[in-house]
């Protein structure tokens, strides 16, 4: 099958490339110029963004072991909706995936599913208990992108420390979940002026700031990468910020919830805005944008944390933390972040393309001649309003239901095969 992507606004940020022109696809591949024949087919992408495929670099499928909440192919199909051509998976499942068996067996499903590309994360340690490691090795050997015990943090400095030296020499990145369990016990919201108006117990920004401060220490100690998850807070960014000015090797990535929203959006007890870290005060939102903005935080990623509508359908306390949020990422990045001027449409696409790829060690985030053809065409001028009845994944779970979103993904290629198509 031959493609041609014809007169869109093409973004490379491997090269800075941001022109007006032509890609073209021929088995799988980005190709160089050739002329349509009959076999070609000729896409029409005037005034569209052409980008590399987007890659998500946080998401949680659920599978195995919680498949009500979402499952490979379900959360495949999802992440092509919200213009994904690559998803990493994180190892809260049931089982947890701490051996190469779990990472087979996600690899397999996904194969089966055919949708998109789905890169496993191995856990740091067995059942992520946060106590002995787990098989990184072997988990690396069987395909694992990266490790993480997210969901919970590795509250055990030794461990974390011995992890990030095995990390070191596998060449593969911990992801952080940065919570200090016991700032953070018994929290179910931020912590500040509306969790006392609400009579929710709260969870401290220091919560999330000395596990990335311990986490920076670390690195630093041991030469070792860490990337920190789902930053929140003004006091995370700013420490994020002084280890990169030091050359520490230390990279983050923030949500678009924790870009948009703050722990007002919890004001009538609204369980679909529970997730963990919180959403936090205006001040941290904009401590985040700013992060974006002077690329202290290189990455974008969703955090997608699905759940059951029953499971949210319950007292606030008693809601579990997490959140949808592949479809509607690429919506918040350009209404919240490129229409307000916070960042060009190149550094956009940069978060959400080749630096989770580089980060992940996977070949992919670029244009360039050659390369697996996963392509992403986003409309920057099209609006629509946020309908979680229309999504492709089972979770219903998100704040921003009703909310009106500007530059949306409508076209999604992988290895030079539409896979969804607006
Ligand atoms: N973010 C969340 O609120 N929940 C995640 C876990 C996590 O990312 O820490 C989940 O697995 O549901
Ligand atoms: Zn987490
Ligand atoms: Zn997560």
């Amino acid at each position: 099958m031959k493609m041609i992507i014809r007169g869109g606004r093409v973004l490379d940020p491997a090269s800075g490339r941001d022109e007006t022109a032509d890609v073209y696809i021929r088995d799988g591949l980005v190709s160089g110029p050739f002329k349509a024949d009959k076999t070609t087919r000729v896409i029409d992408a005037s005034g569209k963004i052409v980008a590399p495929g987007l890659v998500d670099m946080h998401v949680h499928l659920r599978e195995p072991g919680y498949e009500a909440k979402e499952t490979i192919a379900t959360g495949a199909a999802a992440a092509v909706r919200g213009g994904f051509t690559g998803v990493a998976c994180m190892p809260n499942t049931d089982p947890v995936a701490d051996n190469r068996f779990i990472i087979e067996f996600i690899k397999k499903r996904a194969a089966e599913a055919d949708m998109v590309n789905v890169y496993p994360v191995g856990a740091v340690t067995k059942g992520s208990r946060g106590g002995e490691m787990a098989e990184l090795a072997d988990m690396r050997d069987a395909g694992a992108v990266a490790f993480s015990d997210d969901g919970w943090p590795v509250m055990d400095a030794g461990v974390m420390r011995r992890a990030l030296q095995y990390c070191k020499m596998l060449g593969a990145v911990i992801i952080s979940h940065c919570e200090d369990k016991n700032l953070a016990a018994g929290g179910v919201m931020h912590e500040g002026y509306y969790s006392t108006i609400l009579g929710l117990k709260g969870i401290p920004a220091s919560a999330e700031e000395v596990m990335v401060a311990r986490d920076i220490i670390l690195a630093a100690e041991t030469g070792c990468p860490v990337h920190i998850a789902h930053v929140s807070t003004a006091g995370s960014v700013a420490l994020v910020r002084e280890a990169k000015k030091k050359g520490l090797p230390v990279t983050a990535e923030a949500a678009p919830h924790h870009f948009t929203l703050t722990d007002r959006a919890v004001a009538e007890y609204n369980t679909a805005a529970k997730v963990n870290p919180p959403l936090r005060g205006e001040a941290d939102v904009q401590a985040v944008r700013e992060g974006l903005a002077d690329g202290t935080v290189e990455v974008i990623a969703t955090d997608h944390a699905p759940h059951t509508v029953e499971e949210k359908n319950v007292e606030f306390d008693l809601a579990p933390f997490g959140l949808v949020g592949l479809e509607t990422a690429v919506g918040l990045v350009w209404t919240e972040l490129v229409h307000t001027g916070i960042l060009t449409p190149l550094q956009a696409v940069a978060k959400l393309s080749l630096h989770p790829a580089r980060l992940l060690g996977i070949d992919r985030g670029t244009l360039a001649e050659g390369g697996a053809a996963d392509i992403t065409v986003i409309d920057p001028e099209l609006e629509e309003t946020v309908d979680p009845q229309h999504f492709a994944g089972k979770g219903r779970n998100t704040p921003f239901a009703g909310r009106k979103l500007k530059g949306l993904p409508v076209m999604t290629i992988v290895a030079g095969k539409v896979k969804y198509e607006r």
